[in-house]
């Protein structure tokens, strides 16, 4: 459970935590002599999640935790000394065992800091030394970075929808196990959400916690008056009452009655909660029932199945909804339940010394691989983010400052100076030591936040977004382009006019 534990402890090694196959690819690097060959592999996705047009980088923090605790421990060994290929012999020989047990991770990682705003074709993170160790990364860096940046982008879009308004998170209850809940609390409170009802969460990781009551504690009464001034009685400073297990409006009203007598006691009403029937109606009617109360301050809190559609609708229809709980469609990325991030060599190292890229070929131009040791660079005016420019930092970016669509290499634009630009990969771990520092889940969410306002509207709407301009450098397209000629028909490359 890397990803629920708190930052800067030491955390058990996770090193099988992984796919059979990243450990056979290992033992053949080993085998082969080439353990040690230097390579750099790309983390990216292809699409932003949920039809959008951006997502937002998170689990860069657990991924730390990942890679510092990672070894093979002496009872991992013992396991894997267990595996028999389909003749009943070992899969690993002895020596193996003894190469794993010294394994130290060394190698380098580039990545974007969390909460950047994150595009199609970009490596989010970079993993460059030793190919057997980058290798074996794959899988858990993915589960990692694939999940949180999947519900933070999702939280985003909710936030966006709320408009200011503040979202608590709900869906432990419902999130994919232990794991999923907990990183997805982490991953909203990143996406822009105010709060959670985690409440391990908000120990592991500083986010502030809330909770009203359940149906079950009206229902344990013979009256839902009773039940509220139970409540009251109970627990005067955090007075959210569940108005809907029996008549909703009656149940408002019967929350001004308990509200009424908390303020003679010196306590304040903080609001009521919606959980079923017409959120728009109820909260427009409910709002005028706390109004006339003396309650304007009053919060109206909604939940039931809400996404950022819903919401969206809902402001649309002129609810007075004050606070957004979100569980179920939220912390299991409900309408797409995976981003489909991967992980993919862009170059080795020949013997010697040289870097040579290396590509996979596709049907689909998006799949085609992207060669290098690539860099992203980001062009800013003070308007907001303009576009962004994927480079090979062996070839730098070319004079002609063009970026060319990696889907469609008719679409080019040019990103002339003076604007301004930053390079989005940041070192993060060298030779294996961390070298950045680790960041306050808070600075990380106002990241997000800051940077979604430098996103242009059109680019942030759900319905069929404006795509955010992206490319690959000129020199770059240039090199890919030539390689993959190279791939389909040696021949034709061959030739001077190929
Ligand atoms: N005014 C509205 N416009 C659009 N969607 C709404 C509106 N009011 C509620 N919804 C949403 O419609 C769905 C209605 O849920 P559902 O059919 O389960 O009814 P319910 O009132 O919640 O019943 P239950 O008592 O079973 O909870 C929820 O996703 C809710 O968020
Ligand atoms: O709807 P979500 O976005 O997942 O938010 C969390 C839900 O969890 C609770 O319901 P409960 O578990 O009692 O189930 P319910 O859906 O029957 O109300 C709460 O009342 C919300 O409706
Ligand atoms: O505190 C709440 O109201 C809450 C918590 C979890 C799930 N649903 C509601």
């Amino acid at each position: 459970m890397t990803n629920a534990m708190p930052q800067n402890m030491p955390h058990p090694s996770l090193a099988l935590l992984t796919d059979l196959y990243q450990l056979t690819m290992a033992y053949g690097y080993w085998k082969q002599g080439r353990a040690d060959q230097p390579a750099v592999f790309h983390l990216f996705f292809r699409k932003p999640p949920f039809q959008g047009g951006y997502a937002i980088a998170a689990g860069l923090a657990p991924a730390i935790d990942y890679l510092s605790a990672f070894r093979f421990e002496p009872d991992d060994i013992a396991y894997l000394a267990t595996l028999v290929g389909n003749d009943g012999q070992s899969l690993f020989e002895p020596r193996f065992f003894d190469y794993l047990a010294e394994l130290r991770l060394a190698c380098d990682v580039d990545a974007m800091p969390e909460g950047t705003v994150a595009f199609g074709q970009e490596p989010l993170l970079r993993v460059r030394g030793p190919i057997l160790q980058c290798q074996l990364l794959e899988t858990a860096l993915l589960n990692i970075v694939n999940f949180q940046t999947l519900i933070a982008t999702k939280a985003a879009r909710v936030c966006q929808a709320a408009a200011g308004d503040p979202v608590v998170e709900f869906g432990l209850r419902r999130a994919q196990g232990i794991d999923g809940g907990l990183s997805a609390s982490r991953a909203a409170y990143i996406g822009g959400c105010a709060a959670t009802s985690n409440v391990l969460a908000g120990k592991l990781y500083g986010i502030p916690v809330k909770g009203t009551h359940a149906h079950s504690w009206v229902m344990s009464f013979d009256t839902e008056a009773e039940a509220f001034a139970s409540y009251a009685e109970a627990m005067p400073n955090n007075c959210v009452f569940l108005v809907d297990t029996y008549d909703t409006l009656e149940g408002v009203r019967r929350a001004v009655e308990i509200g009424i007598k908390l303020r003679s006691e010196g306590h304040e009403l903080v609001g009521v909660r919606l959980d079923s029937g017409d959120l728009a109606y109820l909260s427009i009617e409910a709002r005028k029932i706390l109004d006339a109360g003396g309650f304007s301050q009053a919060q109206i809190l909604a939940s039931n199945d809400l996404d950022e559609r819903i919401i969206e609708n809902l402001k649309a229809q002129g609810a007075k909804i004050s606070v957004w709980g979100v569980g179920t469609k939220l912390a299991t990325a409900y309408d797409q339940p995976a981003l489909g991030g991967v992980y993919k060599l862009g170059a080795v190292q020949n013997e010697e010394g040289e870097w040579a890229p290396r590509l996979k070929l596709s049907e689909q131009v998006v799949k085609t691989s992207i060669p290098g040791i690539l860099q992203v660079r980001r062009y800013e005016t003070t308007d907001g983010m303009t576009g962004d420019m994927i480079y090979d930092e062996l070839g730098g970016v070319d004079p002609r400052q063009i970026v060319v669509d990696a889907k469609d290499p008719t679409r080019r634009k040019s990103m002339p100076a003076p604007l301004v630009s930053r390079d989005l990969l940041t070192p993060v771990i060298r030779g294996g030591r961390v070298v950045a520092e680790s960041e306050p889940l808070e600075v990380v969410r106002e990241r997000a936040r800051g940077e979604l306002q430098r996103l242009h509207p059109t680019i942030r709407r759900f319905m069929n977004p404006h795509e955010y301009p992206v490319g690959l450098d000129v020199g770059l397209h240039e090199c890919r382009d030539a390689m993959i000629q190279a791939a389909r028909d040696p021949q034709v490359a061959a030739t001077p006019e190929g």
